[in-house]
């Protein structure tokens, strides 16, 4: 007998030992009622057997429910869904679109956890440790085509081969073969520039890759021509022939299904029929499997003829059994229309024979496999895995150029716009002057440098620094205060007529002046305060030039020059600078936020991208854990980040010279934790968002009010209370402050504003990264 023909048959013998029945015109009824003497044999078969027989399928669900949405407003996708595949057979799974075959099948493979019921694979429980599912007993091949673009095929089957465990040797022959079978393009070829049915096919050669014992595909052959779509067909019947792998396979072309053992048909969430596909169509009397599909639909759509059906089941016998006593798969059965739940011939037999309690020699098999597998319960990981998850991080960077662009480019181009643009004084600003005292011709306003009391308006103005400030020379009070209320101009100083006069009279007679004579001798200045930055600096700028006038012409006529200053004597400053820089106060909570947010724009994005096209899920299936996928991602990060802090110190200090009074190897430590930092903040995002749109909100979202209340910009002491103990919260203050302190003050690690900055960036590391892992595991249910 051919080797798919012999198939087809001991399928349909496994299944045609029913438990419960289908319709009662099924043709195959009266073969079926033969072997209810059989089934009865199993009855007494208590719970211990059930479970035993689950984990002799290769894949068995029972009474599975999965919704998605939350529990009040819950999408049901699999509702009381019971299934069985028996080893060593092919098991399409057929169904409409949005029926729940992907949810199913995601569920059978661990990637997702179902509400209620239970899954058995491979005799093991998904999920569970030594159950090698997920993991290199699974071969998965996703609906998407779930590939690293920028990769070539070689590069995916390295990945992939290593991510299982192979040795390089054997991917290698591996691949030679897959290519030739598969009639794939040079193995040099990137995947992104493949034809659409290339790269399903390149897909489908990941998940054979290993071999494994259990292949799921979910529509491999969309997109494939006939002829390869036939020579896969025959690849599958041939590895099932041994009766070791199996293989479940979603298709929309249903008729290509007749190929499979058994064939489950699927709607609105639960299986309306498994059978093999020759026994379908006897019993439903059609010449096509779609037919089959159409009636039993109908047949579901209609109320009355389903509880006729589900009670034909109990008709046959097991009606008198008490529930407990029931066939094992009987209960289940009388759920489905035209359902026949089967177990294999072999099962029974061998349960029967096992029914003392000693299982016979298949059990023990299973029960050493899972022993064995549980030798590596306790291997963390694989270097294999962990170099093709670094390998692979750093190779999708490196052939992304707008990526490699935004790792290295961007915080070069921040820092230097940074000192360029932030903290210089402003120049070219304009004053309006109006000079009653001295008659101005064309912008020259004579004085003398000497011991001479004339035109001390000029003398004044000269001492206004002229790069910073443009006079412009008005005639009258009404035209400069004009400029000004039209933008032309920052402010107006006014000279009064005798304003020399009555500055020298006032000098003169000090105590004794009258009140006309000082108020003759000022300067009236009226300022554009809108801007508080100009303002501010014109403010200064005139005060300290009239400081610097005095005290000149004090010292020409040999007075003491200190007599024209206010009694106050500023010393050097503690720290820092008599005339400090904004750059110096704000580049500490730069440098930082450029690491912590490039940090964080690249890793959300990444797993999320990662996650959307089903490339997460592809290394979940092959047994990547979440953690791995982590740690790989701090490795890769880390490395990304040497380079950056190096180039952003670099330009911060050596080339646009910020203070840095410190210890050099502070600064850097304190960069690379919150780039870290940084980085676990992006995988919490990573982690929470579903859609990259949604982590870019968040990411910005999160930038401005981190930026605003981190004291970066502002000290924090300039905040009202409640806002400063939440300012104190987040992951850039401390640090923030404690950066300040080594760069300004080159305070050591044993002061409290540094150590406290450490120590904060260490526990905003760990907070986040324990989240990211709850919520990842939170999300795999
Ligand atoms: N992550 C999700 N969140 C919410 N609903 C989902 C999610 N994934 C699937 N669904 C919904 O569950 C239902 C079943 O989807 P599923 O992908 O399992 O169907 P399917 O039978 O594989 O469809 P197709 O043949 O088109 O791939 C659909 O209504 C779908 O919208």
């Amino acid at each position: 007998m051919a080797e798919k023909d012999y198939k087809t048959d001991k399928v349909r013998r496994m299944f045609s030992w029913t438990t419960g029945e289908t319709s009662p015109s099924s043709p195959v009824s009266d073969e079926k009622d033969s072997k209810m003497s059989q089934i009865q044999f199993s009855v007494p078969e208590k719970q211990n057997n059930t479970m035993w027989q689950k984990r002799q399928q290769a894949v068995c669900v029972r009474h599975a429910y999965k919704h998605y949405g939350s529990n009040k407003r819950p999408n049901h996708v699999l509702e009381n869904l019971n299934m069985s595949v028996a080893k060593g057979t092919i098991y399409g799974l057929l169904g409409a679109s949005g029926c729940g075959k992907t949810t199913l099948l995601s569920c059978i493979v661990g990637r997702r956890k179902l509400n209620r019921g239970e899954i058995w694979v491979l005799g093991g429980k998904p999920g569970t440790k030594g159950s090698g599912v997920p993991g290199k007993r699974v071969g998965y091949m996703p609906q998407e085509i779930a590939l690293y673009g920028e990769f070539t095929i070689k590069e995916t089957m390295m990945y992939f081969g290593w991510i299982f465990g192979m040795e390089t040797k054997e991917i290698v022959d591996r691949l030679r073969f897959l290519l030739d079978f598969l009639d794939l393009p040079s193995e040099n070829r990137m995947v992104k520039n493949l034809s659409g049915g290339q790269q399903r096919r390149v897909s489908f050669a990941v998940a054979l890759m290993h071999d494994p014992e259990l292949l799921i595909l979910d529509e491999p052959t969309v997109g494939v021509d006939p002829l390869l779509r036939q020579s896969i067909w025959t690849h599958l019947v041939r590895i099932t022939s041994s009766g070791d792998k199996t293989v479940i396979i979603t298709t929309h072309y249903i008729e290509e299904a007749r190929q499979a053992h058994c064939i489950g048909l699927m709607r609105s969430g639960r299986l309306l029929a498994e059978e093999s596909p020759q026994a379908l169509l006897h019993m439903y009397s059609c010449v096509s499997l779609e037919d089959v599909f159409l009636k039993l639909s109908r047949r579901q759509g209609q109320a009355n003829q389903v509880a006729e059906l589900n009670i034909s089941g109990g008709a046959l016998g097991l009606n008198k059994m008490s529930k407990r006593e029931e066939a094992p798969y009987a209960a289940e059965d009388g759920q489905v229309v035209g359902l026949n739940f089967h177990q294999s011939k072999e099962v029974l037999i061998v349960e029967a024979a096992g029914s003392n309690g000693d299982l016979p020699g298949k059990v023990t098999e299973v029960v050493k496999s899972e022993c064995e597998d549980c030798g590596n319960c306790f291997n963390l990981t694989s270097r294999g895995k962990i170099k093709a998850l670094i390998q692979k991080n750093f190779l999708r960077m490196w052939r992304n150029i707008g990526v490699m662009l935004f790792i290295f480019a961007l915080p070069v181009m921040q820092v230097i716009l940074f000192c360029l643009a932030i903290g210089r004084d402003p120049t070219g600003l304009r004053l309006a002057v109006v000079n009653d005292d001295v008659r101005v011709l064309d912008g020259y306003c004579p004085f003398n440098s000497s011991c001479s009391m004339k035109n001390l308006s000029c003398r004044y103005l000269a001492h206004l620094r002229n790069q910073s400030i443009i006079k412009d020379y008005y005639d009258d009070l009404d035209s400069a205060r004009g400029a000004v209320e039209r933008g032309h101009a920052w402010g107006v100083l006014l000279f009064n007529e005798n304003y020399t006069d009555s500055l020298v009279a006032r000098l003169a007679l000090g105590d004794t002046a009258d009140n006309d004579t000082i108020i003759s001798s000022e300067i009236q200045v009226w300022l554009d305060m809108s801007n508080q930055q100009i303002g501010l600096m014109l403010n200064r700028d005139i005060q300290f030039s009239y400081r610097d006038f005095a005290k000149e012409l004090l010292q020409t006529c040999n007075y003491n020059p200190k007599v024209g200053d206010i009694p106050i004597d500023f010393q050097d400053p503690i720290y820092g600078d008599n005339n400090p820089s904004f750059t110096d106060f704000v580049a500490p909570g730069v440098i930082l936020t450029i690491v912590f947010f490039l940090a964080v724009a690249l890793t959300s994005s990444a797993l999320i991208v990662e996650r959307m096209e089903g490339l997460l899920d592809r290394s979940w299936v092959a047994g990547v854990s979440p953690g791995e996928i982590l740690f790989s991602h701090v490795v890769t990060q880390f490395v990304v980040m040497c380079g950056q802090t190096a180039l952003v110190l670099v330009f911060m200090i050596l080339v646009f010279g910020v203070e840095c009074n410190g210890n050099v190897l502070y600064v850097i430590a304190l960069t690379l934790l919150q780039g870290l930092c940084g980085m676990c903040f992006g995988f919490v995002i990573s982690a929470a968002c579903e859609l990259e749109r949604n982590a870019i909100q968040l990411a910005l979202g999160s930038f401005y009010p981190t930026l605003l209340l981190s004291g970066v910009i502002w000290p924090i002491e300039g905040m009202p209370w409640a806002l400063r103990g939440a300012a104190l919260c987040l992951p850039l203050t401390l640090a923030t402050s404690a950066l300040r302190a080594v760069l300004t003050r080159g305070w050591p690690l044993s002061e409290p504003d540094v150590y406290l900055g450490f120590v904060a960036t260490l526990g905003w590391i760990a907070l986040f990264l324990a989240l990211t892992l709850t919520i990842l595991r939170f999300k795999r249910g």
